[in-house]
């Protein structure tokens, strides 16, 4: 469980953040939603601890996230930024290669196990055949599947993703929020990730985040997604849900919607 208490972050003198309490499952696929400047990312970064809060605790599974040190938080918590930084002419192996950073021992031994786990965060991310060119030559999008790839093989048990299919086209946004769905349902991993599309979220959250100017709106369920009064006041837009005309396989027991604008 990740557990917040009285978390408020300043900035010039406005709170932009202003949480009393927030108990985020570490186990689920959670979604973080909200209108833009809602606090997301800055929730995301003080989580992954990056951003310390004017006050306030964050705790990951009863440890303060900022008694840790930055490869035991590393080892803990994989995390894209929302805005990816240069890749100083990295290859995109390279790049993934750093992911397996926590991992390296004494003098940096480079073992099979990290060889492996690079080769197939390539292959989740459908990035193998960029594997030798340099990363900051890419597109926006394939760019984006690399550094999805860099978490991957770092392997760690939560995973925080801030918009993490805001480059990518429908069969790349669809397969990473699968690909997430799978790491969460098979392997475990937890999963905190930001988007924008309420149809991606109807169909992979497990736990839903909603949060308006800094503060929480609601969160819960799946449930609490499927409910247009709740879509209404988070986005203050026409929203519908309809059932969805084809569910997939996975989704054939629990009526899954689609939301639509109706304004
Ligand atoms: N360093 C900063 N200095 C001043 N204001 C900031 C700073 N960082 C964030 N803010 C403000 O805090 C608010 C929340 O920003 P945040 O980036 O967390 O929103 P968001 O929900 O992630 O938005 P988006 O969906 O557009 O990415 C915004 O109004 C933003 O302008």
């Amino acid at each position: 469980m990740l557990e917040i208490e009285d978390l408020r972050v300043v900035r010039d003198g406005r709170t932009i953040l202003d949480i009393d309490h927030l108990s985020i499952p570490t186990d689920k696929l959670t979604v973080v939603l909200g209108h833009n400047g809602s606090g997301k990312s800055t929730l995301a970064n003080v989580i992954a601890g990056l951003t310390k809060p004017e006050s306030g605790t964050v705790m990951l599974e009863g440890v303060d996230i900022f008694s840790l040190s930055e490869k035991e938080r590393a080892g803990a918590i994989a995390f894209l930024p929302q805005k990816l930084p240069a890749s100083a002419g990295l290859t995109c192996r390279e790049l993934v290669r750093l992911g397996r950073y926590p991992y390296r021992g004494l003098f940096g031994r480079w073992r099979k196990d990290d060889e492996r786990a690079v080769d197939e965060a390539l292959a989740a991310t459908d990035t193998s055949r960029f594997a030798f060119a340099c990363a900051d030559e890419l597109s926006g999008g394939e760019r984006q599947r690399v550094w999805i790839g860099m978490l991957l093989a770092q392997a760690s048990p939560l995973m925080i993703l801030d918009e993490p299919t805001s480059a990518l086209d429908v069969k790349h946004q669809y397969g990473v929020l699968g690909l997430l769905e799978k790491l969460n349902r098979t392997a475990s991993r937890g999963v905190i990730t930001i988007i924008h599309d309420i149809n991606l979220a109807l169909r992979y959250a497990t736990h839903v985040v909603a949060l308006k100017g800094g503060r929480l709106l609601f969160e819960g369920g799946r449930d609490v997604l499927a409910d247009e009064a709740n879509l209404r006041s988070l986005f203050e837009t026409d929203l519908r849900l309809f059932d969805h005309p084809h569910p997939p396989a996975e989704h054939c027991s629990t009526n899954l919607k689609v939301a639509v604008v109706c304004e």
